[in-house]
């Protein structure tokens, strides 16, 4: 009886069907746990997605330690003959639960939840102690979770940070550590790291200088590398380089885990950033390193001084970059415009920042390619920032800005004056200042224009520069609409209206799973331009209505960004791996990608 109980168990646990495409290809590591495959790293062998071959987790760990490591813990999930194997007979419930029905339970604490901010908590616990699971959830109900671990919850952890905190996740390198991170690094313990996010927090989202707290950023940016791109997730690390905050009410908060003191500025800082740059790749030559939400003056300093020497990029600049130009050449699909005509679009963008300087710049890329001259191309743009349009004897611009300075209106010219003069086909909001698109604004663009293109990429929600009812119902209906953070559809004039999300989420993991599968030593621009054209495609068919596909179908995406970054790659001579003969690029990078499954669990 008990013989026939336990066999029924066992069966029970056999491997779902849901992932099929399950490949680990992790090389072997000094580190107590990890996958094993007949495959070598980049699975040449005759391994096709449609036919995995059994891959099996082994781990050092016994007992208690296995359910206290979120790699290896399956909560009630363990097999028997794990069990058995790894000694943990007793120390978990008798009941052997199904990864099904855990991740049921897991979905039905978060509805019952109402706070935001306690299902953040609740998620990021969760991620703690069964990594494996949380990636399941994450995966399987993206359109939920995501905005709760990634924007616009995130927004709100960040500034709550000191709050919730439970434990540490990620590397905190402080003014203090000086001279130490080229040691401090080998602290991480893990022998290979793929992909690091790294903040300053000096910009979070449009919630300004959140110091130390920016580290929930680059967590949940991982997170949907992980999710989205199929980045292994023993292979990420979040990063704050805490140089201090100017942000005087954290600094008074007895509770702020970061250093209370304003930040390092000028050559200190640069410095700063410098050793920790050659500390990481000291230790991780090929990592990839993501600079995220870094204040508008560093941000691009930083890019061009390590764009040429490291692998690397700026997510706001560039990811957004070639989201929004994605975006704006899938609405030139539904007004039934070709690409080249992009060139005669008139673009007026409210913020002058490093996204909206990056986005800008993108489309001029993109202009280039279809045939304008550069000094053409920049005509078709009209910029402002906090002080109004950016015109003719404004003083303090950076080299950036003043290459878009206009003459046709005074500097200083408001939102209103500029769309009454210019008629602009297109209106871009990376202000982080919500509300910025007024109605008056909005309702004078579209006396103009049959098909206003209206994206106010800011986040969080309240820092949009319009709702997408407002953008809907101010036109009539007529808007083409897309926002940084969620929106729910509109209904207007009972009709539906689908809404886009426009982030540099449907780029960064993409871009990772190309360069870490195909070991890319370089990013360029023209891979952000090729990953654009790939987005702006791919809608054609299925979503008509929408510019791109929803987010629950983030991962087919990224698989289509990296294969399209991989494409270039290989044309330009940066990518030193490649798929294994019997493959196409396709099938070997979707092989590539992490899986959320319980592999068997063996023990060294
Ligand atoms: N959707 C996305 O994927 C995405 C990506 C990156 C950044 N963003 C958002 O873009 C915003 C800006 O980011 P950033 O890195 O460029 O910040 P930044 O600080 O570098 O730049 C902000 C710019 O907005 C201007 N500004 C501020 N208030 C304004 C106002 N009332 N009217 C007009 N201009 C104003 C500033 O002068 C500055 O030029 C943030 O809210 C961020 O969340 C969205
Ligand atoms: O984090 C996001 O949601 C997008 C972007 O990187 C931002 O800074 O707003
Ligand atoms: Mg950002």
């Amino acid at each position: 009886m008990a013989a026939t109980w336990r066999t029924t168990i066992c069966q029970s646990n056999k491997a779902p069907t849901k992932y099929p495409k399950l490949f680990f290809a992790t090389k072997l590591n000094r580190f107590s746990s990890h996958f094993i495959s007949t495959e070598d790293a980049y699975g040449r062998e005759d391994t096709t997605p449609e036919k995995p071959k059994p891959s099996v987790y082994r781990t050092r760990h016994r007992g208690m330690e296995v359910i206290q490591d979120p790699f290896t813990n399956r909560g009630a999930a363990f097999t028997w003959d794990e069990r058995e194997r790894l000694g943990i007979r007793g120390l978990v419930p008798p009941k052997v639960q199904s990864f099904d029905i855990q991740a049921e339970r897991v979905l039905s604490r978060v509805d019952a939840l109402h706070d935001p901010l306690n299902k953040y908590d609740f998620l990021v616990s969760l991620l703690d102690r069964n990594e494996t699971l949380f990636y399941r959830v994450l995966i399987d109900h993206f359109e939920k979770i995501a905005p709760i671990i990634y924007t616009p919850t995130v927004g709100l952890a960040s500034q709550k940070s000191q709050v919730i905190f439970r434990r540490p996740r990620g590397m905190y390198f402080s003014k203090y550590d000086r001279g130490c991170m080229n040691t401090m690094v080998y602290n991480w313990p893990q022998e290979q790291v793929d992909v690091i996010v790294v903040t300053d927090g000096s910009r979070i989202l449009g919630l300004g200088d959140l110091g130390a707290n920016g580290i929930q950023i680059p967590i949940g940016k991982l997170a949907l590398y992980v999710a989205g791109g199929g980045i292994d997730p023993r292979r990420v690390l979040p990063v704050v380089l805490d140089v201090g905050t100017n942000n005087e009410a954290l600094r008074k908060d007895p509770w702020y885990l970061g250093i209370a003191e304003p930040r390092i500025t000028g050559d200190e800082y640069f410095r700063f950033v410098d050793e920790f740059m050659e500390a990481v790749y000291s230790r991780w030559p090929q990592v990839m390193v993501q600079f995220e939400d870094f204040a508008n003056p560093v941000a691009y300093p930083l890019l061009e001084t390590y764009r040429d020497k490291y692998l690397c990029f700026n997510d706001d600049i560039q990811s957004t970059g070639s989201i929004a130009l994605a975006s704006i050449l899938a609405s030139l699909r539904l007004r039934g415009m070709t690409n080249r005509e992009i060139c005669k679009e008139r673009i007026v963008c409210v913020g002058a920042g490093s996204a909206g300087l990056g986005v800008c710049e993108t489309i001029i890329q993109c202009m280039e390619r279809e045939g304008l001259r550069s000094h053409q191309a920049y005509r078709q743009f009209w910029l402002l920032d906090d002080k109004g349009l950016l015109g003719r004897g404004r003083v303090g611009l950076t080299p950036t800005q003043a290459r878009f300075v206009r003459d046709d209106l005074p500097d200083g010219s408001s939102l209103e004056e500029v769309v009454r003069t210019v008629k602009p086909t297109i209106l871009l909001g990376l202000s982080g200042a919500g509300g910025a698109f007024t109605e008056a604004a909005i309702r004078e663009m579209a006396k103009h224009v049959e098909r206003p293109v209206i994206f106010p990429l800011s986040n969080p929600v309240d820092h949009a520069e319009c709702t997408a009812s407002q953008a809907i119902e101010w036109t009539g209906g007529r808007a083409i609409f897309a926002s940084g953070s969620p929106f729910d559809d509109v209904e207007y004039q009972n009709k539906i209206y689908p809404i886009t999300q426009c982030n540099n989420v449907y780029n960064f993991p993409g871009m990772g799973l190309a360069v870490t599968a195909c070991r890319i030593t370089h990013i360029t621009d023209d891979m952000f331009l090729a990953a654009a054209r790939r987005i702006s495609a791919l809608s054609a068919d299925h979503h008509k209505q929408q510019l791109f596909p929803p987010l629950s179908e983030l991962r087919n995406v990224s698989l289509q960004v990296a294969t399209a970054v991989a494409e270039v790659a290989y044309e330009d001579g940066l990518a030193t791996a490649e798929p294994p003969r019997k493959m196409t690029l396709h099938q070997y990078l979707l092989s590539r990608m992490w899986q959320p499954q319980y592999a068997p669990l063996v023990p060294f």
